[in-house]
């Protein structure tokens, strides 16, 4: 049998934040006040009326399907490298999936020699046009964060600019179904955290488990037809000083069986690597949040080289690390995020590399 876990709670819809954008233009604040109450708790919501065309979504899901039925040679003929720019496949600690990644700056796929010659102009047009068109949602969903923080409107927005690395990554998924038994201790996708800031996940099929508010077991999230799920990543929890949560979330062997598979479509949103992260706090007597005058000295690059050096486990016993000549309070407070297991792959063979999910 494989990994086994518990199953997941089932719940109402209604538990689960659900919350339409489509009035967010005629009244911003009323769903801001909505978004940011989900984001607190759950740190989990599913958005109707996001504005990405459905059929976009349908599109890029049928292009998805199509390369992930191509051979493995074929998907194969440019494994992920450190941009996450390729494909990649994984049967290990972090789950048994497989994923095609453009990552990087805008429009920097479609002259990109790391991915497999199957994306041709036209396919790699389709994918770069989808992350356009998520960056225009993830741009107003922080743009909707710093309003209801009563912070400035471009507060979080201007730490993501699209020339800037390391810019966002659409990741097409699909966990395959498997004939051949996996190693019992490898889960179907390892629970984990995100590492950027801000995650949307396109999926028409059930799967995915979240963790419900205070750790108290999981809960499937509901699959809703034209709806996007949303979730908040370590680095904007880190930067709202722990307000917006970054929950854990996986999919269970009971979730999705080995005879089933599943495709989903990720947009990980980073923050730009020479943004400064200065932790936001309330002061006291303000309704508004304000930068921490105790804020490190630390931008979201140094961040992930933070993050990146937990998950290859390069620290010495005592949480420092000579190389990267870092406050070491701020080391041990990324390492005390909570999670900071990520969903860092090892690939398949000989291919290794270092990736930021
Ligand atoms: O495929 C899914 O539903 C979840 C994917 C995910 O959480 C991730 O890749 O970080
Ligand atoms: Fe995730």
């Amino acid at each position: 049998m494989p990994h086994s876990t518990s199953p997941a709670r089932s719940l109402t819809k209604e538990e689960f934040p659900i919350i339409d954008f489509r009035t967010v233009d005629e009244d911003p604040k009323a769903v801001a006040a909505e978004i940011l109450d989900a984001a607190q708790n759950w740190g989990f919501l599913v958005l109707k009326g996001h504005g990405v065309p459905q059929e976009d979504v349908d599109h890029m899901f049928a292009t998805s399907s199509s390369f992930f039925n191509e051979p493995k040679e074929a998907k194969s003929e440019k494994w992920m490298n450190t941009k996450q720019q390729g494909y990649d496949y994984k049967e290990s600690v972090f789950g048994c999936t497989e994923g095609m990644c453009f990552g990087s700056i805008a429009d920097a796929n479609l002259t990109c020699d790391n991915l497999p010659s199957w994306w041709n102009s036209e396919r790699r047009q389709e994918a770069e046009a989808f992350r356009s068109k998520c960056n225009e949602l993830s741009t107003k969903l922080l743009k909707v964060f710093a309003l209801a923080m009563g912070l400035d409107q471009e507060h979080f927005a201007t730490a993501h600019m699209s020339g800037k690395e390391p810019g966002n990554v659409l990741r097409l998924i699909r966990y395959p179904v498997l004939t051949d038994p996996v190693d019992p201790s490898f889960p179907r996708l390892g629970e984990h955290t995100d590492w950027g800031t801000l995650t949307l996940l396109f999926t028409n099929s059930p799967g995915l488990e979240v963790q419900r508010p205070g750790g108290d077991g999981w809960v499937p999230a509901p699959v809703i037809e034209d709806a996007v799920i949303v979730n908040i990543a370590d680095g904007l929890a880190l930067w709202t000083g722990g307000l917006l949560k970054s929950t854990k979330h996986r999919l269970s062997w009971e979730s999705l069986p080995m005879n089933q598979s599943r495709h989903s479509i990720a947009y990980f949103v980073n923050a730009d690597a020479d943004a400064p992260l200065r932790v936001l706090r309330k002061e006291e007597g303000s309704d508004s949040y304000s930068e921490s005058s105790q804020s490190f000295d630390a931008t979201f690059g140094d961040y992930q080289a933070v993050r990146m050096r937990i998950i290859h486990e390069k620290f010495d016993t005592d949480g420092t690390d000579d190389e990267l000549k870092l406050d070491p309070k701020f080391v041990n407070l990324v390492r005390n995020i909570g999670v900071a297991h990520g969903t860092g792959v090892t690939f398949e063979g000989a291919h290794s590399t270092e990736v930021v999910a």
